[in-house]
């Protein structure tokens, strides 16, 4: 029996069919998003629709979809889109974000309500942007759903189908605590000056009913879906002391852990996973963009890039880049660009430049992982994966940045995987997912660790922010 999960990302939507029992790879596809921070999500629709083609689905028992953490898709009455959606890495609900923890009394009572701390990224920022830039759109607004669940609600047919969410991207919204398993509308009243409906959170392994949508075939079993990071960690079936690094459109760091955490200082988002229990996560706005960004300036291809930064020694000869070019999330500076800093005449140079782009890059994630550690997550193993993952000069770099080994699991489609994983586990009803073999087939990259690139790299952040 055949199963598929769908990843629908900032980037692309990737979906990759599985036997169910095994999780052997049948068939993959992908098709490529729009770039833009709002996007109409009938986008994603298409692009699913795209990568459903070719007789994909042919055979599949399940499907399920994970997607881009907090995405604001507004619906009206009718359950028609009334605005571009706002994507996780949308900053212009920054001003709402600083407005609502001033007005629950400050971080900690943020984290004690809903394990996070808003910054622009989650929901809740965004309802309150909306609110107040948008009244006529916000007027018409009846029910807020996050991308997963719009993909799954429309697989099941829309309209009057139940719309459906999971814990795992339900602790994205900002209204959702994960530690009591239920929805704060007060939250949501606060931020968005009336209710708006919001979709049941089902079980990890509920259905959400037979695929009910023109031109799919007839699969009878939906299964409830999650976020990315949350189905990437299903994907790898990452256990106690895993940290996953995954380097998409944005870097994160995350692990499964037993209790929630609650984290005042805003670094570590407390999310709950897609098994029934949680998700630490630290999330930064600048991951394989910045190496995309810096083989753009160069004028060279990824590999090239790659190839170059592995020729200029480990601190790129006092080159530091502070990544920040989409403004950042963790450390919480939206309006804030990057630096490149040290040029000398020596190191201006294009290995040095990309050298430094992905140390710079690297820097952002290994902080990540120290706020995950500073929450009390053991670290015994941090696993490497994500586009920018594919890189040889990223692999080889981690080591020397993390100042750990660095487990490469093969290279593939960990979200999709984990989607499909939750589809085989919908079908199978047992009480926990599939064992699917999880990452045995992955390498270790080992380096000395070079702990001058952190600490040029701390001064130059503490020179923009004025914080060691
Ligand atoms: N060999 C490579 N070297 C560096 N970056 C790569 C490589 N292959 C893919 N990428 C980058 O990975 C990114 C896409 O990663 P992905 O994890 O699919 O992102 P998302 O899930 O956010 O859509 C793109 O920015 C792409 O340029
Ligand atoms: O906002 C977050 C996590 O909190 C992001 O990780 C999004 O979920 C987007 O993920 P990618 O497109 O980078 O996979």
């Amino acid at each position: 029996m055949l199963v598929a999960g769908v990843d629908s990302s900032t980037q692309g939507t990737k979906i990759v069919v599985r036997r169910a029992d095994t999780g052997e790879p049948v068939r993959a596809a992908q098709a490529p998003h729009p770039d833009g921070t709002e996007i109409d999500p009938r986008h994603w629709w298409e692009a699913l629709l795209g990568a459903c083609g070719d007789g994909m689905l042919e055979g599949v028992a399940a499907i399920g979809v994970a997607a881009q953490q907090h995405g604001m898709v507004a619906l009206d009455a009718d359950g028609a889109v009334v605005r571009p959606a706002l994507l996780w890495n949308d900053t212009r609900s920054a001003g709402a974000a600083r407005d609502l923890v001033a007005e629950l009394g400050g971080p900690q009572a943020w984290a004690r309500a809903v394990g996070s701390v808003p910054v622009a990224s989650l929901t809740v920022t965004k309802l309150r942007w909306l609110a107040e830039h948008e009244p006529a759109n916000a007027a018409r607004v009846e029910r807020v759903l996050l991308p997963h669940d719009w993909l799954t609600w429309r697989l099941t047919g829309g309209g009057g189908a139940e719309a459906l969410t999971d814990r795992g991207d339900a602790s994205g919204t900002g209204y959702y605590s994960p530690a009591d398993g239920a929805y704060r509308p007060d939250l949501l009243r606060a931020a968005f000056g009336r209710d708006l409906a919001v979709p049941r959170v089902a079980a990890p392994s509920e259905s959400a009913g037979p695929v009910r949508a023109a031109g799919l075939p007839a699969i009878g079993t939906v299964s409830v879906g999650t976020g990315d990071n949350m189905a990437a960690a299903l994907g790898l079936g990452a256990g106690p002391g895993d940290v996953v690094v995954s380097l998409g459109t944005s870097g994160t760091a995350f692990a499964v852990a037993e209790e929630p955490t609650f984290d005042a200082s805003g670094l570590v988002t407390g999310f709950a996973d897609a098994t029934g229990r949680f998700l630490p996560l630290v999330c930064t706005l600048n991951a394989a963009r910045v190496i995309d960004a810096g083989a753009r300036m160069l004028g060279v291809d990824l590999a090239e890039f790659g190839r170059l930064a592995l020729e200029a020694p480990p601190g790129a000869g006092g080159l530091t880049l502070l990544p920040y070019l989409d403004g950042e999330r963790t450390p919480n500076l939206p309006d804030a660009a990057g630096r490149l800093d040290g040029l000398t005449r020596a190191n201006l140079t294009p290995p040095a430049i990309a050298r430094a782009f992905v140390e710079g890059m690297l820097c952002g994630l290994a902080d990540a992982v120290d706020a995950l550690t500073a929450q009390g997550v053991p670290v015994r193993r941090v696993l490497l994966i994500g586009g920018a993952a594919r890189s040889a000069a990223v692999r080889a770099v981690a080591p020397q940045v993390l100042g750990r080994p660095v487990v490469v699991p093969e290279p593939g489609e960990y979200v999709a995987d984990g989607a499909a994983r939750q589809a085989a586990w919908a079908l199978a009803g047992t009480p926990e997912p599939p064992e699917w073999g999880g990452t045995a087939a992955a390498e270790v990259y080992e380096a000395d660790p070079v702990p001058g690139v952190r600490e040029r790299y701390a001064e130059v952040r503490a020179g923009l922010t004025g914080a060691a």
